[in-house]
């Protein structure tokens, strides 16, 4: 089988499918069944969600949980590698999603058309010894042209960005959707949660919990000294010891790094990650849906503080982000930790802005 030009993913699925419905397939021996004349009608009510990068290390458990998940009705698997495996893969599960696969940047318009929802995990991850500025030069330009493509063919779908560095892939997003003259603020959230099931995770071992009963605010970005935990507003209400505070602080925001080191080179965390991620898309569907109350942490364009981007508590509805919380009382050790995640997040932010406008 040769593979004709001009052909998609599904196209080329259908094609090679057909190719092999068994001839005697049916009792009669006088019609064999593909793929192309069966009696589906088609998707079912719910969203029509697309995950650029779903061949990758998140991309495939990302893609996996996202059809287990009742709220999505189309399932659309956008890679510049891979996608006809995966999207094969994924597709036999009897989950109540069309899957749909697209493959290379000639197809990327395709997959994003009549999309109400995008997840972004495209991009490089750290080896050990990196930071995830480290990843700029890369990812920058994977996420503007992503970007471009989103303002062209689904200027009003929610948009999540995974793509590290999350605190400059967030601003570039919004750049090129200013640029495009589609940017909405409540439409672009970048993931930060992964900080939040961390901490959750982390605070839960420590007081002997179970991290399910766990809630611990992460606010600020998502690196380093910028990722911030409001340990004196976890939930249930708690009180830690000064050591138990710094353990906890450090670990939170090393928590990516532990994972690189772990992999010793063969990449930054994907399970967990696509967890997190799903806990999020899932939360941003609940709230499109209409649910009342759902509220996540997430780096959203913000007036919280000075800066323009800031992670913290919003409230998703069904326009996105419907309201941003104020951060609550700090007590003396967050107010510190607050100035320092300001001034990196600043040239962070402010990095990602010029990459864009220059
Ligand atoms: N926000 C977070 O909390 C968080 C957590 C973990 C990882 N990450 C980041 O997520 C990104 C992906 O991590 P991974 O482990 O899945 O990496 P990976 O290398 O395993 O997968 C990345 C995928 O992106 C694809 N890709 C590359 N260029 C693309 C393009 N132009 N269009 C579409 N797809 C493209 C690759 O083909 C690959 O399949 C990294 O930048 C990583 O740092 C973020
Ligand atoms: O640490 C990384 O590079 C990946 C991700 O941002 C994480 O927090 O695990």
């Amino acid at each position: 089988m040769q593979p004709s030009s001009g052909e998609n993913v599904n196209q080329r699925i259908a094609r090679i499918s057909a190719h092999l419905d068994p001839p005697n397939l049916h009792m009669d021996n006088t019609a064999s069944v593909s793929r192309l004349n069966c009696r589906a009608k088609g998707a079912a009510a719910g969203f029509r969600v697309a995950i650029l990068g779903a061949a990758g290390g998140i991309g495939q458990p990302l893609a996996m949980l996202m059809k287990m998940n009742p709220l999505v009705s189309v399932l659309h698997l956008y890679d510049v590698v891979n996608t006809p495996g995966v999207t094969s893969d994924i597709s036999h599960m009897d989950t109540g999603a069309v899957v749909r696969g697209f493959l290379g940047q000639q197809q990327l318009e395709e997959a994003l058309t009549g999309v109400d929802f995008v997840i972004i995990p495209a991009g490089v991850p750290r080896k050990p010894g990196m930071t995830r500025d480290d990843l700029f030069n890369i990812n920058a330009g994977i996420v503007r042209t992503l970007s471009e493509a989103i303002a062209k063919c689904c200027p009003n779908a929610i948009v999540n960005v995974i793509s590290n560095p999350v605190n400059s892939t967030v601003p570039i997003a919004a750049e090129v959707f200013k640029k495009a003259g589609t940017f909405d603020p409540k439409k672009l959230l970048g993931v930060t949660m992964l900080d939040v099931v961390r901490a959750n995770t982390f605070v839960a071992e420590v007081l002997g919990l179970d991290p399910r009963d766990v809630n611990v605010p992460v606010v600020g970005g998502h690196a380093g000294v910028t990722i911030l935990p409001l340990l004196s507003q976890v939930k249930p209400p708690c009180s830690f010891t000064p050591k138990e505070v710094d353990y906890l602080t450090h670990r939170i925001q090393n928590g990516g790094t532990e994972v690189v080191e772990a992999k010793a080179g063969a990449g930054s965390a994907t399970l967990s990650m696509a967890y997190a991620a799903v806990k999020f898309a899932d939360a941003c569907l609940r709230g499109l849906r209409g649910d009342a109350s759902v509220v996540e942490c997430a780096f959203v364009a913000s007036q919280v503080t000075e800066l323009p981007f800031f992670a913290s508590k919003v409230r998703l509805g069904r326009i996105g982000v419907e309201e941003i919380y104020p951060l609550g009382p700090l007590n003396e050790y967050e107010r510190a930790g607050l100035e320092k995640a300001k001034k990196e997040l600043e040239s962070s932010i402010q990095k990602g802005v010029s990459f864009v406008r220059k």
